[in-house]
């Protein structure tokens, strides 16, 4: 029996003839299988009917209906093939050939080892994408087969519908849909297959249950490594039809396309209003989607150095970033927060990204029981010390609050680290103690200490006191950071800078601008000594940078150095419009700006000398303007709200 996609064919008949079919199956265990099969298959919704194609789901040999690819002229099918380990086991005629197809233009066809389906769903050599036409998308595709992987072959398969197949290199590459589906299921068990070519770089999944409109998917496997979350986007599939989720490569250029297989094992959540709700089928994890930093983190884990950092102020911007970065070198982190600038979601949201447990406390530096007990509880190596305010106008109304918070935290902070005998410390600094600068680039020996406002001075001030904490005791040692503008956030777009209220800096006033929540930018002066006439020629720098140089930082910690100073820069400047441009190419978003008198206080040119970090600290910044602006929006894009953003 073929079923087409005639609804003259009712689903509701066909499933009865199918399952009266399977009743009168001479196995009774196969059957069973069968039928636990059509259960699991005959989840579409009505919108999106899905035919079992095949006679009563019976063993076939690799003979493939023909007539039913012939007869499906408006889709067609692809064939996915699992495990190729298991392929190699088998005689392609132990195989039991599936087909369903799941709405008219786009078809999907199944092989797969009835017995053992679970365990085969985990690698797929093949997989199909279709691009319905699209010219374009179908040469990404093909540059995705041949020049990405290397192992795999384009053909197009229809030149009507502009379909390309994703196979092995053996597959013959001029041929039609059928030869090449034949050949495909030939090759299931052939020797022509290589075992060293990369999974398919996408899977299918497929939901066993219609999914609600608001969702967050979390791939959650415990079997498989976790997926680089900066490359895989989740997509319902077929389009605006929320009944399958497609996972696929954003990297490799498949935003929309749909391909893959699949199935179970479920390792696939998504998270409803009322909670983690039934699983998702996944048939593999795509290769191209391995977080392959994990193994290298396993591996840190395993050759941890025995050694917990507290991060102080850890759920905020640069700390939360320099928690991932201190993990992945083999650092355990303990951190602390009063949560008054921050919240503890980034903390979570960095815990999934390490897939490691932080301990980490609500805690006050100025409440210094509470510190203690932290010490007392964790046998703490260094500190490194975040945590204060940072909004140099809001310094400016409440200069007690600011000294007490920053210089005060700290004082409390050296005292409790002292009486546990831990004599090691970063501080997090700024390139604000430089003041107006005198010369550029800013050298580490630049006069500092002519701040501004309480903010600034309260930096300085805790540079002072450092330096006459390390002349008293030579225990100490200190590195002191003092940063330039970090911008952009980290690759998976789940953790970034999250101001409360109005954003004081530049580019997250971009960024809130872009996503809507601003009307337009004020540009603060346009009669400045500068290219463009625009204050601000700053040395942006990506957190990530910003963070790695934290753990080069730890590291000269260890060589018993004393008490240092370095600058966390670029050494580039750029000005205000040359950012509005950048995040605008990142974004595709037009950025509205209104030039504006200048905003007090502010210089025209501030930019680093990084040298003395690279060579004493061997740490640089690597990362352009182009990934700050587009990290930066990855994050504001996916949380326009900040870390407050519900996911619909
Ligand atoms: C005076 C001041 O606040 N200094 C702080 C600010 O330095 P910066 O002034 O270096 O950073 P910023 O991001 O506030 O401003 C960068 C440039 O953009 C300009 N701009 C900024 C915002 C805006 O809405 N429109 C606009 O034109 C501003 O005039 C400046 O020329 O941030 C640094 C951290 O990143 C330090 O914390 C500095 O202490």
């Amino acid at each position: 029996m073929c079923l087409q996609g005639d609804e003259a064919d009712s689903k509701e008949k066909y499933d009865k003839e199918k399952l009266l079919a399977l009743e009168t199956s001479t196995s009774t265990s196969e059957s069973k299988l069968i039928q636990n099969r059509l259960l699991q298959k005959l989840w579409w919704s009505d919108e999106n009917l899905a035919y079992l194609l095949e006679d009563g789901l019976q063993s076939k040999g690799l003979s493939h209906p023909e007539e039913n690819i012939q007869s499906h002229d408006e889709g067609w099918g692809s064939c996915i093939v699992q495990s190729l380990e298991e392929i190699k086991m088998h005689k392609p005629k132990e195989f039991n050939f599936s087909g369903i197809r799941t709405e008219r233009s786009h078809g999907m066809w199944m092989v797969i080892k009835e017995e053992q389906q679970e365990t085969h769903m985990r690698t797929s050599p093949f997989s199909v994408a279709e691009v319905g036409g699209d010219e374009e998308r179908g040469v990404r595709s093909g540059l995705l087969g041949d020049e990405k992987k290397g192992c795999f072959k384009w053909t197009e398969m229809d030149e009507s519908d502009g379909c390309f197949m994703v196979c092995n290199k053996e597959t013959p590459k001029e041929t039609d849909s059928k030869q090449i589906f034949g050949c495909e299921l030939s090759s299931m068990s052939a020797d022509n297959l290589d075992s060293t070519q990369s999974p398919s770089p996408f899977s299918l999944l497929l939901s066993t249950s219609p999914l609600p409109k608001s969702q967050e998917f979390i791939y959650d496997n415990p079997l498989l490594p976790p997926l680089l979350p900066e490359r895989a986007a989740f997509l319902s599939w077929p389009p605006n039809v929320l009944s399958s989720v497609q996972l696929c490569c954003q990297t490799c250029g498949f935003p929309s396309v749909s391909c893959g297989l699949t199935e179970l094992p479920p390792c696939l959540y998504f998270l409803s209003d009322s909670g983690k709700n039934t699983a998702c089928g996944s048939a593999c994890l795509p290769e191209c989607l391995v977080d392959h930093k994990y193994e290298k983190r396993q591996q840190a884990f395993k050759m941890s150095s025995g050694k917990t950092i507290l991060v102080t102020g850890g759920a905020g911007y640069i700390g939360s970033h320099s928690v991932i970065e201190l993990i992945d070198a083999g650092y355990d982190i303990v951190v602390i927060d009063n949560l008054v600038n921050a919240s503890m979601e980034s903390v979570r949201r960095v815990e999934k990204i390490v897939g490691k447990q932080i301990p980490s406390y609500n805690v006050d530096l100025l409440n210094k029981p509470a510190l203690e007990e932290i010490f007392k509880k964790h046998k703490i190596s260094a500190v490194i010390h975040f945590a204060g305010l940072k909004a140099v106008g809001e310094s400016c109304e409440l200069p007690l609050l600011y000294y007490k918070t920053n210089v005060g935290g700290t004082t409390n902070l050296l005292e409790v680290m002292e009486a546990n005998g831990v004599f090691n410390l970063v501080f997090s600094s700024s390139a604000t103690v430089y003041g107006t600068p005198q010369f550029l680039p800013l050298t580490e020996d630049h006069p500092v200490g002519s701040c501004t406002n309480p903010y600034g001075k309260s930096k300085y001030m805790i540079e002072q006191i450092l330096q006459d904490i390390s002349s008293s005791n030579k225990k100490w040692n200190i590195v002191i950071l003092r940063y330039f503008n970090p911008v952009g956030s980290h690759k998976s777009g789940t953790i970034g800078e999250d101001p409360q209220g109005i954003p004081n800096n530049l580019m997250p006033y971009i960024a809130q601008v872009a996503v809507g929540r601003r009307e337009f930018l004020s540009v603060y002066g346009s009669d400045y000594d500068t290219p463009d006439g625009t204050a601000g020629v700053r040395d942006y720098i990506h957190v990530v940078d910003l963070a790695q140089g934290h753990v080069a930082a730890v590291r000269k910690l260890d060589e018993q150095c004393g008490l240092k100073i370095y600058n966390l820069g670029t050494g580039q400047g750029y000005s205000v419009l040359d950012m509005v441009k950048a995040f605008e190419k990142a974004s595709g978003k037009k950025i509205a700006y209104k030039l504006v008198d200048r905003r007090p206080g502010d210089v025209a040119s501030c930019f680093s000398d990084p040298a003395l970090a690279a060579k004493e600290l061997g740490w640089t910044a690597k990362k352009g303007l182009d990934e700050m602006c587009e990290d930066l929006w990855r994050w504001q894009s996916q949380n326009p709200q900040g870390f407050k953003t519900v996911k619909n």
